[in-house]
């Protein structure tokens, strides 16, 4: 590792690399709709700890180029990088990298915290020096862009004339209210490297790389700005009525650059580059804490719901929903409501979501026509192809939560099943130091379990339980989780370490991994049994079956989410122990496609069996009610 790694840090390089546009003393070459030449695509690198470097690729690059490149501006070791685009490790061709894609540069095997200098510029001479993008430049071409692309030249002119976007004090993250000539706030921008744990958090929440596990493990550092974008990009029709998103490259000197990340000399109005998340700003009066929610309408409180069920939200805490009351002859006490904030949603395995409506009496109420039509028109497959198109950088993992949720939602619907029967099924029973894998995941096992079977009575099939198909248990915390473990219903447990775990393996530093490696080998084997002997019982007790009445939700019984009253605690504590029982990434497209046709098997008797305990719950309270007279 060369030492200049660990020498301070420089940003005035990075900033070199983007100071004009601002001020004017560049030319802005695509202002006026000049592209690049043909064969050249200009993309976005992104070290670990955030500084960005726009880089014309030639026809001729390859990674190594691209390395080299960087290797001169950065004076980084190419060996020990990384160059990586959403799953895909960029070993060679460039082929699959479009225009104004966002690439990740990561060190490996180095140590790397909050403290790890920024791996900035170096050279002056570099093709990259020549970034002539402009302050805000829209990464993607969706036409569902339009509207944030007239935003970005509204915010481009106030700025120049000298109007300053301000900092956002509440949420853990960095956000910033940007304006227009007016002095209006337009938009609310995210920066991806100061999300709570990123290395330039401006709230004090740091201590990771980007790329690495966050704030929810299946969601990772740096990662949640795609996510809002694929929030609005899956809201079709403005169904739930997310504001429009994009992800941009946007240049500003109010971004906070945290020190260890800093230039040696004062950082104080330079310009820094970010990727960040950029929506349109909603004037509102309150958010859903603030007030009863008996007034929220119901089919916004429905249609909110469908699409949190489709991007499994992990976050729908009533801090973000914005409420707008409604003015007008007649629509005294009504209000419309926004839902922001999906950076925690499409994780990369089925989690345990949070949907504050679960208990709200408007999603008892059953769908109307109109939101069941539009769920039976949702398609998952579509809605991937979408993103891969669109955003190319969502993983694979997490495209297939989509397919799963959506999935459960349109069978669940089909079937009769409300709103909030649909989010308790997908929701996990919570005691203290304690879960159960909710109902959809106990769905996922028994799939997994079945195709477990098949392919071991195939006689394609090597001999042996070994080589029966294998999913993981999360071992978050261990360190060897290889073993193959006997499993009834002729599952075994394998290579248990999933990708984020495989992630963090090359990511993490080697040594403070072993000093911790004997302890968590005792933990992670006390709860890997314990996590294998509770999910025997599960699927051996229930079946679908009995494991319906247990996931009863109690009013109250759910752990608030981890970013809702978490003010005052430290990241540390913050940092949501969950557990993945269901693991989709390591599939191949075989197995994914034989688990989804039982998946899909296995979803009726599950939604049968629901609806006959609410039947019974029903029955029981009109005897209860009954006996009171
Ligand atoms: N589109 C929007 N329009 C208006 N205000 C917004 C918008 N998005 C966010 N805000 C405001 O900014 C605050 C912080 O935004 P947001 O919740 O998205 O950030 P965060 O750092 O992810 O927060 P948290 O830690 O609460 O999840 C919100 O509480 C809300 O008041």
């Amino acid at each position: 590792m060369s030492r200049k790694l660990d020498s301070p840090v420089q940003t005035q390089m990075a900033v070199a690399l983007v100071k004009s546009p601002l001020t004017g003393e560049f030319r802005e070459f695509n202002k006026v709709g000049l592209k690049s030449p043909v064969g050249r695509r200009r993309v976005f690198v992104q070290t670990e700890t955030g500084c960005v470097l726009g880089l014309e690729l030639d026809r001729s690059d390859n990674a190594h180029t691209v390395k080299r490149k960087l290797q001169v501006a950065l004076n980084f070791p190419t060996e020990e990088s990384s160059l990586t685009f959403g799953d895909l490790v960029l070993n060679n061709d460039l082929t699959a990298v479009r225009r104004d894609s966002p690439l990740l540069l990561t060190r490996n095997n180095f140590h790397r915290s909050s403290s790890t200098p920024c791996l900035s510029p170096m050279k002056d001479d570099l093709q990259q020096r020549r970034d002539e993008s402009s302050p805000i430049e829209i990464l993607g071409n969706s036409v569902s862009f339009s509207f944030v692309k007239q935003m970005a030249k509204d915010i481009t002119k106030a700025v120049k004339r000298g109007i300053d976007p301000v900092a956002v004090h509440s949420g853990l993250g960095g956000a910033y209210y940007f304006k227009n000539s007016r002095g209006e706030s337009v938009a609310i921008v995210k920066p991806t490297d100061e999300e709570p744990f990123a290395p330039n958090n401006p709230k004090g929440f740091v201590g990771k790389a980007l790329g690495q596990p966050g704030l929810k493990r299946s969601v990772r550092v740096g990662e949640t700005g795609y996510r809002e974008v694929a929030a609005y990009l899956l809201d079709k029709e403005h169904f739930a009525n997310v504001p429009p998103t994009a992800l941009v490259k946007i240049t500003h000197s109010i971004f906070n650059v945290n020190s260890g990340v800093k230039a040696s000399k004062s950082t104080e109005k330079m310009l820094v580059s970010k990727i960040a998340s950029l929506q349109q700003f909603i004037p509102h009066d309150y958010d859903a804490s603030e007030h009863g929610t008996s007034n929220f309408p119901v089919s916004a409180v429905h249609r909110i719901g469908i699409l949190d069920i489709r991007i499994l939200n992990t976050d729908r805490h009533s801090g973000n929903l914005l409420v707008k009351k409604l003015d007008g002859d007649g629509m005294f006490g009504q209000v419309e409501l926004v839902p922001i904030d999906h950076g925690l949603s499409l994780p990369e395995t089925l989690e345990d979501p949070y949907f504050e409506w679960i208990h709200w009496p408007q999603a008892s109420i059953p769908f109307s026509e109109d939101e069941l039509k539009y769920i039976a028109n949702l398609d998952p497959f579509g809605d991937c192809e979408m993103l891969r198109r669109e955003l190319p950088m969502v993983r694979e993992a997490s495209l297939r939560v989509l397919v799963l949720c959506t999935i459960f939602l349109k069978e669940a619907a089909a079937n009769g099943l409300c709103l909030a029967e649909i989010g308790e099924m997908m929701t996990r029973e919570v005691h203290p130091g304690d879960e159960e894998p909710s109902e959809i995941e106990v769905v996922c096992l028994e799939a997994m379990s079945l195709i477990g079977e098949k392919e071991a009575e195939s006689p394609r099939s090597d001999v042996g339980s070994d080589v029966e198909f294998q999913f993981d248990i999360d071992c978050e915390e261990a360190t060897d989780c290889t073993k193959k473990l006997a499993f009834p219903l002729g599952l075994t447990f394998g290579n248990a370490r999933n990708q984020l775990s495989k992630v963090e393996e090359t990511t993490e530093d080697e040594e403070e991994e072993e000093d911790k490696e004997e302890e968590e080998n005792d933990r992670a084997d006390l709860e890997k049994m314990q996590t294998i002997t509770k999910l025997s019982m599960s699927l051996k007790s229930t079946l679908l079956g009995e494991k319906s009445q247990k996931y009863q939700k109690h009013p109250g019984a759910r752990v608030e989410s981890a970013y809702a009253s978490s003010a005052h605690r430290s990241a540390d504590e913050q940092m949501p122990s969950s557990t993945s029982f269901v693991k989709l990434a390591e599939m191949s497209e075989e197995e994914w496609t034989m688990f989804l046709e039982k998946y899909q098997e296995l979803l009726y008797p599950a939604f049968e069996k629901r609806k006959s305990i609410t039947l019974g719950q029903k029955q029981r309270q009109r005897l209860g009610t009954s006996c009171q007279f």
